[in-house]
């Protein structure tokens, strides 16, 4: 099999993947990711024991146990275009020789876990609540990048697709399904909400913020709020979700998310807690995941 070319999959003098850092032995198979760098010392500080830590740019990883169970945390920072970037290079050091620079014959499936923050587009689903992604339901137009037409669901793409008066300088938007198994579990405590989670290109206009600048599409919210098929409505806006579902499904990993609410849109309201909102929904995410298989 022909080498993948080092200007393809470049790797630092140490060996170690360009943009993450780290080598294949220095991530564990359930990988949970977090938008902040911040939030990853607030995922570890609840491991066993800290195996290793490693910084580069927005990048910063931690692998330890968490009663007895493996984990990694990484933050992603901001936005899709930095989830093709981590999602590429975590499969590459679970799915790549990078002494030979070929895929490996035998695939590993990883499993990743979103512990996010996100707004809420539906008055029923308040602040300090929290939200498992059923499905995630992308602006970005990343995937379209790669060969996916058999990583969409395609009811709910075109249910969508035909539902949204799009401008047609915009991307298509789509949507994925999250791993049944994963959700599921998350889902499973008391007073959680399950929904679509859309993921968006930007906080402010691409959310359907107003400061100053005037939006193209005024109705655009209203019309996520009005979604629904087969009983399922849009329930929460953030920005990471659409793609980890996207690039798990082409590259064969499971994938799920659960994010705080920490604004309501319908109502206007911003949490008075957010940090400790986030902080129960960490331990929470913990102690569901170490019931994983
Ligand atoms: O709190 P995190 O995980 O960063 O998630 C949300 O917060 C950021 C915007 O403030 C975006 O990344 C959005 O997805
Ligand atoms: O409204 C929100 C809140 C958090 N993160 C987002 O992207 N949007």
């Amino acid at each position: 099999m022909e080498a993948i070319k080092e200007s393809e999959l470049i790797l630092n003098p140490d060996g170690s993947v360009y943009h993450l850092n780290l080598l294949p032995h220095q991530i564990a198979d359930t990988i949970i990711t977090v938008g902040d760098p911040n939030r990853v010392n607030r995922v570890a500080k609840h491991f066993d024991n800290l195996e290793y830590s490693v910084d580069k740019r927005e990048f910063h990883t931690k692998t330890g146990t968490y009663k007895g169970k493996r984990f990694t945390v990484i933050s992603t920072g901001i936005g899709t275009d930095n989830i093709d970037i981590v999602l590429n290079e975590l499969d590459a050091l679970a799915n790549i020789n990078l002494e030979t620079r070929t895929p490996k014959s035998e695939h590993k499936q990883l499993t990743f876990v979103r512990i996010g923050t996100s707004g809420s587009i539906q008055k029923s689903i308040p602040v300090d609540s929290f939200v498992v992604s059923q499905k995630g339901l992308g602006f970005d137009g990343l995937i379209f990048y790669y060969e996916s037409d058999k990583a969409i669901n395609p009811s709910f793409t075109k249910a969508i697709q035909k539902h949204l008066k799009i401008h047609p300088g915009k991307p298509k938007p789509y949507i994925i399904d999250g791993d049944e198994q994963v959700v599921k579990l998350l889902a499973e405590g008391q007073g959680i909400k399950l929904g679509i989670t859309g993921s968006n290109v930007g906080f402010y206009g691409p959310q359907g913020r107003v400061l100053r600048a005037k939006l193209q599409d005024p109705s655009f919210i209203d019309q996520l709020v009005e979604f629904k098929c087969d009983n399922e409505i849009i329930t929460n806006l953030e920005m990471e979700t659409s793609a980890i579902f996207g690039l798990s499904k082409i590259l064969g990993h499971r994938a799920a998310a659960i994010n705080a609410i920490i604004a309501n849109r319908a109502t206007g309201n911003f949490s008075e807690q957010p940090k400790e909102s986030v902080d129960k929904l960490i331990l929470y995410t913990l102690n569901q995941l170490v019931k994983l298989d």
